[in-house]
């Protein structure tokens, strides 16, 4: 033991050099042991800084999934690992459900997220190392990534609330692991799933990068080395793209003339911006750009929508709104509470009705003696200045997208007389002087 630490000892020297100051001060850390070399690697390597650092509070997690038929013989590898290393364990059995079409890969990383999260320490620390970044890199590329996904995995993040996820092994080839892991003479699990290439990360690994390494030997820190340039591109897009937001967000979306003025690029970064603070997924870029097209060139009348999973874009008026996918039905009548010109928050419409005075609009006593609001049943018509006007036409002509229509109040009197279509049209025979003018203002998310 003793001479093997003196064929590796800079790992662990290199580790506590590289100690990030974001975790100064904390002292709680749990290692994700999945008892394979990486993470054996991780925890042996911590054991060391240990030594130099007695106050560091170490432990480690194994997630048994139970997905293996061995994987009752890894949570015990780790448990006898731990305990020659002097390391508290805890093993968190899961349930892995893999639904709606996500892998059975994907579902056990979530259940280990979800376990690592409920940690009661600050740190969590993860074996992911410089082979794991390269090969992150190129999947994303394959996959048609943006910058945000090309910056692959950061070395911190928050995980929750006051708790960090470490990955201090990034910058350490696979192949240094192994060197060191023998050296002390510890032993390891393999995944057998590691080894089935019909996992794309697999395919990478054991039949593309050999090739690629026999040409490129440098392959994986070069690769790295752009991930982190990515990731300023990435956080440089980011803080861009709150700033454009802030100033394009308004009550009810985002305002058009404000969005339109950015560059396309600075649109479209605003929109997902936008989307992400919804908790709504980005949709195809080519759909994204579509939609941005159509709104610009937009005509009175005219009123694109992307529609996406969990409801749509649309562009309406002087904005860009989102709508959730349900829209409930309106209710069938509500009474009209005038207050002397104050808007009337309707949250069951889900929009507000607000007032102006002008020099043509409805006369008060009208407002103030019993008027109501009811959703549109077909057939509808107001008085024009010629005759009446379908309130049909009227929405097509103010380029009210026929998802709204379903939902916009119309504005009846007393006796049953249609009044306005609140925000486009007053009744021509009743608004003959100056009076209140009824403004409909949809909320979006
Ligand atoms: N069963 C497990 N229990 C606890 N920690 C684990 C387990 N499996 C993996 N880990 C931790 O996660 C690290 C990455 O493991 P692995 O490469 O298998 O996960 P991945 O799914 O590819 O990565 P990611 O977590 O980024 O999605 C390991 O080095 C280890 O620290």
């Amino acid at each position: 033991m003793a001479a093997s630490r003196k064929t590796q000892p800079e790992l662990a020297d290199s580790l506590i050099k590289h100690w990030p100051d974001e975790l100064s001060g904390l002292f709680a850390f749990e290692v994700g042991l999945s008892g394979g070399l990486d993470s054996v690697a991780l925890l042996s390597l911590l054991c060391e800084a240990r030594e130099r650092r007695p106050a560091l509070a170490l432990s480690a997690v194994h997630v048994h999934h139970g997905l293996s038929p061995n994987a009752d013989a890894w949570a015990e590898h780790c448990r006898a690992l731990c305990d020659s290393l002097g390391v508290p364990l805890r093993i968190e059995r899961v349930q892995v459900r893999a639904g709606g079409g996500e892998s059975v890969e994907a579902a056990a990383r979530e259940a280990r997220y979800a376990v690592y999260r409920g940690s009661s320490a600050g740190v969590i620390a993860l074996a992911h190392h410089q082979d794991d970044q390269a090969e992150t890199v190129l999947l994303q590329l394959l996959r048609g990534g943006g910058a945000r996904a090309l910056a692959a995995m950061p070395a911190l993040r928050e995980l929750a609330p006051g708790k960090r996820l470490w990955r201090p092994l990034l910058e350490i080839p696979r192949a240094r692991l192994e060197a060191y892991v023998r050296e002390r003479g510890l032993s390891w699990v393999d995944d057998e799933s590691n080894l089935d290439t019909r996992y794309r990360r697999n395919l990478l690994r054991h039949d593309i990068l050999p090739l690629l390494e026999r040409a490129l030997p440098h392959y994986r820190s070069h690769l790295a080395r752009a991930a982190m340039l990515q990731a300023d591109a990435a956080a440089i897009l980011d803080e861009v793209a709150r700033q454009d937001l802030g100033a394009c967000r308004t009550e009810s979306g985002l305002d058009c003339a404000r969005l339109l003025a950015l560059s396309a690029p600075r649109r479209r970064q605003v929109l997902l911006a936008w989307l992400e603070a919804l908790g709504w997924p980005a949709p195809e870029p080519g759909a994204l750009l579509e939609f941005l097209r159509q709104a610009e060139h937009a005509d009175q009348g005219a009123s694109p929508v992307l529609t996406l999973p969990q409801g749509c874009l649309l562009r309406f008026a002087d904005t860009v709104q989102a709508w959730p996918k349900a829209l409930d039905e309106p209710p069938a009548f509500t009474a009209l509470l005038w207050r002397g010109g104050d808007a009337q928050p309707l949250p069951e419409w889900g929009g507000e009705l607000a007032w102006e005075w002008r020099d043509r609009g409805l006369p008060e006593a009208l407002l103030a003696s019993g008027a109501s609001l009811a959703p549109r049943r077909g057939g509808e018509k107001l008085s024009a200045q010629v005759g009446r006007r379908e309130v049909k036409d009227l929405f097509r002509e103010a380029g009210v997208p026929p998802l709204l229509r379903r939902r916009w109040p119309l504005l009846y009197g007393a006796d049953g007389e249609l009044l306005a279509v609140p925000g486009i049209a007053v009744s021509h025979r009743l608004a003959m002087e100056a009076g209140w003018w009824p403004a409909w203002r949809p909320a979006s998310l």
